[in-house]
């Protein structure tokens, strides 16, 4: 069996546009109650087991994994948390530099997804990221393996309309349901907000007359 889970890894670069070799370095961090599959989900992508009897996240743990997305070379750092309300302390000082935030719930646990909110506001209030409103999320509806469901798929879409429309994926981390297609999802996600930031920068520039510019300008 699985020994306990300790916070492993040692601290590695601060994430960010760092190009690890050719690649991007993207930080990506899971979050959710206790139990709902965080962990299973890390290491279903990562290493494609999944083990049915696992012990319970104590503070965090990452993995690495490499993948092209639109013909972009990502290395993905997966930080997964531990979900319980009393390892909050040892979890909160790894939100900050992620580049994306996996929500995750179980749609056998209703509670898992009433506390969604809570557990965005807790990224936000730790992770202190420049803009909110554009923070890429991407909300997993996990173990749709199970057949006692109590939280609907459209209910779960519809928490995710309303709260910036981010992607919703309903995955099984037991038989690999759209775990892949998930993260890349976050990949996806991020890759769009800095392309909307560049282009935002690019088109309005302000000359020194203060006039805005609405095309690109040269530098001299
Ligand atoms: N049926 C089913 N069980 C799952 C799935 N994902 C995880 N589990 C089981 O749910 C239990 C909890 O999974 P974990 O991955 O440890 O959950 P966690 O979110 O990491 O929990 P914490 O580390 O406490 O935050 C384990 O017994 C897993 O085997 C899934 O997709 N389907
Ligand atoms: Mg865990």
């Amino acid at each position: 069996t699985k020994q306990p889970q300790t916070q492993t890894g040692h601290q590695p670069a601060p994430a960010g546009r760092i190009m690890s070799g050719k690649s991007l370095l993207l930080k990506v961090i899971l979050l959710g109650d206790g139990g709902v599959g965080k962990s299973s989900l890390m290491n279903r992508y990562v290493t494609d087991r999944f083990d049915s009897q696992s012990f319970h996240t104590i503070g965090v743990e990452f993995l690495n994994r490499d993948l092209e997305v639109d013909g972009r070379l990502v290395t993905l750092q997966i930080w997964d948390t531990a979900g319980q309300e009393r390892f909050k302390s040892l979890r909160t000082p790894f939100y900050r530099g992620a580049d994306c935030c996996l929500l995750t719930f179980a749609v056998n646990d209703l509670q898992s997804f009433q506390n969604l909110g809570c557990w965005k506001k807790e990224f936000m209030y730790y992770s202190d990221v420049k803009d909110p409103e554009r923070f890429p999320f991407v909300v997993l509806g996990n173990k749709v393996d199970m057949e006692q469901r109590e939280v609907g798929e459209d209910e779960a879409r519809a928490w995710c309309e309303e709260n910036g429309c981010c992607p919703y994926f309903e995955t099984s981390a037991k038989d690999d349901t759209n775990v892949t297609a998930a993260f890349e999802a976050a990949v996806r996600e991020v890759l769009a907000a800095e392309d909307q930031i560049d282009h935002t920068l690019l088109s309005s520039t302000i000359d020194l007359h203060g006039n805005r510019k609405t095309s690109r300008t040269s530098c001299c």
